[in-house]
């Protein structure tokens, strides 16, 4: 089960604060849950976990079972809201170093990434590392037409073509796109892969619980069903207009208090790597719900205890324009107890503990001491690291998004700035219908 913990805002935000948010706050649950809001042709997700295809689902269960039994990797094809998701989803759910065991120690296909970046190295390293291993591909695509991710199928469908020939790689092609419209969508029509669906009314960054999300976890091995299950126990807790008795929007109103105070970049902190890439897919939901018309808070993610040894001194000491929310897991996935020894590393102290203790006192010192140093803390913690509390915690920062961009006067389901580059891009490399401002782009450079 998911808490949410404010007992460390006490120096930062009265009572009498959230109180008087409040009408906000029902402004915003109305705009949102009556569809009266900006960007309400976008609020499939909200009933995502209760309304979702479920045909569709089996034949995700279905194309995984197929995968695990005929490929060692998985490539996944996609780019922000189309890999975030997924890469957060199998880290959370794994052992970290997962991918790097050699197939006969892993119970499930490597997944790997790609078409999230345009970097050549990159692509490279990971046709080696596949190798002469079989392998399927899931491009990934809501709109169909995003260049990195097609850049890379291009390449991975002429690989599977050289390996399998044209109708063998077919059976290994599984196309996540839109329902109607786009690139991929033609392709796949044309070519026969198996195609799954991103519903019209769920943004890129909101979708990881549709197939966008769902075929890449079932086939590492997760157990989709409580990854549903866990969002769905989110979509009855976090519907309540009382700030009182919904933890998200507590959540979402004690974020734009902040804010208002000048409390402009938040930290999503963790203390253990497979939490990372949870806050890569946080990133996308935050920053492109939010970040706009000059406006938002700007997220960025801690890894601790790592990075307390590199940006730790501005956390501590820097300008004072930060908070943090803590994302843990409170009961370990595994343990070590430190070892029992005669050595002189000044570590006695410390023998026959568990590292988790040891950790989780690292969060409660450094929690202390940037509180001290004036940075708000708030924490998320779910008490196990598995599908059900994933899927609440997605559900959870979903539907705090959602009520946060409301409250700070934005669309929090557009993503107008994004373009602004993409047409830069085009216009410099020459995409047809781009012409006009070719030269003057070239003139600046
Ligand atoms: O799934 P796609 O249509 O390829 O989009 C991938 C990503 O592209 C853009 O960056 C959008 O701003 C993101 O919201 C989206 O997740």
């Amino acid at each position: 089960m998911l808490k949410f913990k404010t007992q460390h805002l006490e120096k930062f935000i009265l009572d009498a604060e959230i109180s008087m948010i409040q009408p906000m706050v029902t402004v915003a649950d109305e705009m949102l849950r009556k569809g009266i809001g900006a960007g309400s042709a976008y609020t499939d997700w909200l009933h995502l976990p209760t309304e979702y295809d479920k045909d569709e689902f089996a034949r995700i269960q279905a194309a995984a079972k197929k995968i695990q039994s005929d490929s060692k990797v998985l490539v996944v094809i996609g780019i922000g809201g189309s890999y975030l998701g997924a890469r957060a989803a199998i880290d959370f759910l794994n052992e970290y170093f997962n991918n790097y065991l050699p197939d006969e120690q892993r119970d499930f296909p490597q997944v790997l990434f790609v078409g999230n970046s345009i970097a050549p190295a990159y692509l490279n390293s990971l046709i080696n590392v596949i190798g002469d291993r079989d392998f399927s591909v899931n491009v990934i695509s809501k709109s169909g037409t995003t260049t990195e991710p097609a850049i890379a199928f291009r390449v991975f469908k002429q690989m599977l073509e050289e390996k399998y020939g044209v109708v063998g790689a077919r059976e290994r092609i599984y196309a996540t796109t839109d329902a109607k419209r786009g690139a991929l969508k033609t392709l796949a029509d044309t070519e026969g892969y198996e195609e799954f669906v991103v519903p019209d009314g769920v943004g890129g960054r909101f979708s990881v619980l549709t197939a966008v999300g769902l075929l890449p976890i079932a086939t590492a091995g997760g157990d989709i069903e409580q990854l549903m299950a866990g969002a769905a126990a989110g979509e009855v807790e976090y519907a309540d207009a009382d700030l009182a008795k919904n933890p998200a929007y507590q959540y979402a109103a004690y974020r734009n208090i902040l804010y208002r105070k000048g409390y402009t970049t938040e930290l999503l902190i963790n203390y253990d790597p497979t939490l990372l890439q949870f806050g890569e897919w946080w990133k996308q939901l935050q920053g492109e719900s939010e970040g706009k018309d000059g406006k938002g808070i700007f997220p960025a993610t801690g890894n601790f205890s790592t990075d307390l040894h590199s940006f730790g001194q501005y956390i501590q000491d820097g300008r004072r324009n930060l908070f943090e929310t803590l994302f843990r897991v409170t009961e370990p996935v595994t343990d070590v107890v430190i070892p029992e020894m005669d050595a002189d590393d000044g570590l006695g102290y410390l023998q026959g503990e568990k590292m988790s203790y040891v950790n989780r006192t690292a969060s409660e010192g450094t929690l202390l001491a940037h509180v001290d140093g004036g940075v708000p803390n708030m924490i998320v913690e779910v008490d196990k690291q598995n599908e059900f509390s994933l899927g609440q915690a997605i559900y959870f920062f979903e539907v705090a998004v959602a009520i946060s961009g409301y409250l700070n006067g934005i669309n929090p389901f557009d993503q107008p700035g994004v373009e602004a580059y993409k047409r830069n891009m085009f216009g410099l490399l020459g995409k047809p219908g781009y012409e006009d401002i070719t030269y003057q782009l070239q003139q600046r450079l």
